[in-house]
């Protein structure tokens, strides 16, 4: 049996810059994944795919879970026959900006991948993580990196070294076609001005850029608003920002102390909200 990570992506910016006449936009991204999220696991048995964990519930496990969809374009491009059992331990909420499924999907090639003796960079593999969805191919990368066109064109960057990070959801899913088609079509400026590669320098771009998603996801949800608040006033908070269209939002701290007394006190406010005390890769 192989086990993949399926670790929680996160966007440190997000700027969308474009509608394409295909539905789809252009947009610039900083892709950058935590230490922690779902996993997901294949043998070669019968035909099953099972779902544990906290946020199995409310999960279809049928032909349209990014599982399942990822298996069947995986064994159709590479003449796969053998069937698969598999198992989907489910952490991190659905559709909400972390790019769960997204993550799914990409653990299930790589897991796949390595049971059949195919390489994770597999040209093939990249293009049937492209058609399961715009986040797919930066979480088969599985690493920090600048996306652009729909986000699936990457290039490496440096990531921010196990930085200390929360995750907080309040709770609402957000539909992430429901986000980009509230967007005001107003250009705000490329993502790539005042980029760096330097030390320190993809948190400092970062911080110079935006989430470009986060006044329509806040529109549908207007407790992002809030929670995003909280987030900043929080003590040694490097950077709040919303995460892909939401509603989940991050802060990223210098050291762990700070980012659990933050948790804490979210957590004495808003007990029901999701949280996630994890580091960012
Ligand atoms: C918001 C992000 O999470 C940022 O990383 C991604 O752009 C979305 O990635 P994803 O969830 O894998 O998205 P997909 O499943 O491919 O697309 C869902 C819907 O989002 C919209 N969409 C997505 C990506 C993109 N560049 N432009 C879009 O307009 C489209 O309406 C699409 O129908
Ligand atoms: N394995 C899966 N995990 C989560 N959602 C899935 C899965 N399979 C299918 N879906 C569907 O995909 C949709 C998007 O879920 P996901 O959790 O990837 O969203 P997201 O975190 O907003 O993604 P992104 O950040 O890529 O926009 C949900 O509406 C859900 O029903």
């Amino acid at each position: 049996m192989i086990v993949e990570r399926a670790p929680a992506k996160l966007n440190l910016a997000l700027h969308v810059r474009r509608r394409r006449d295909d539905g789809y936009h252009d947009l610039e991204t900083l892709f950058v994944f935590a230490r922690d999220g779902d996993s997901v696991s294949v043998a070669v048995g019968a035909p099953s795919l099972t779902i544990t964990g906290p946020f199995a519930a409310g999960l279809d496990a049928g032909a349209d879970n990014l599982v399942a969809r990822a298996e069947l374009a995986f064994c159709a491009q590479f003449g796969v026959t053998a069937q698969h059992t598999i198992t989907l331990d489910k952490h991190l909420p659905v559709a909400s900006g972390i790019g769960g499924g997204s993550a799914d999907a990409a653990a299930t090639l790589r897991a796949l991948a390595t049971l059949h003796g195919i390489a994770h960079d597999d040209a093939q593999l990249i293009d049937i993580a492209a058609t399961l969805g715009a986040d797919v191919p930066a979480c088969l990368l599985g690493r920090a990196a600048f996306g652009d066109g729909k986000g699936d064109a990457l290039t490496t960057i440096p990531g921010l070294g196990d930085m200390p990070a929360l995750l907080v959801n309040p709770g609402v899913a957000v539909s992430t076609a429901a986000v980009f088609a509230r967007w005001d079509r107003v250009d705000r400026g490329a993502l790539r001005e005042g980029g760096s590669f330097g030390d320190d320098g993809t948190l400092a771009w970062a911080l110079a850029g935006r989430n470009d998603l986060q006044p329509p996801a806040e529109q549908l949800a207007p407790v992002i608003a809030d929670l995003l608040a909280l987030l900043a006033q929080q003590a040694g908070v490097r950077l709040a920002r919303m995460s892909g269209s939401g509603a989940t939002c991050f802060a990223l701290f210098d050291d762990e102390n700070a980012r659990d007394a933050a948790a804490r006190a979210i957590a004495a406010v808003h007990p029901a909200w999701w949280r996630l005390e994890t580091a960012i890769q």
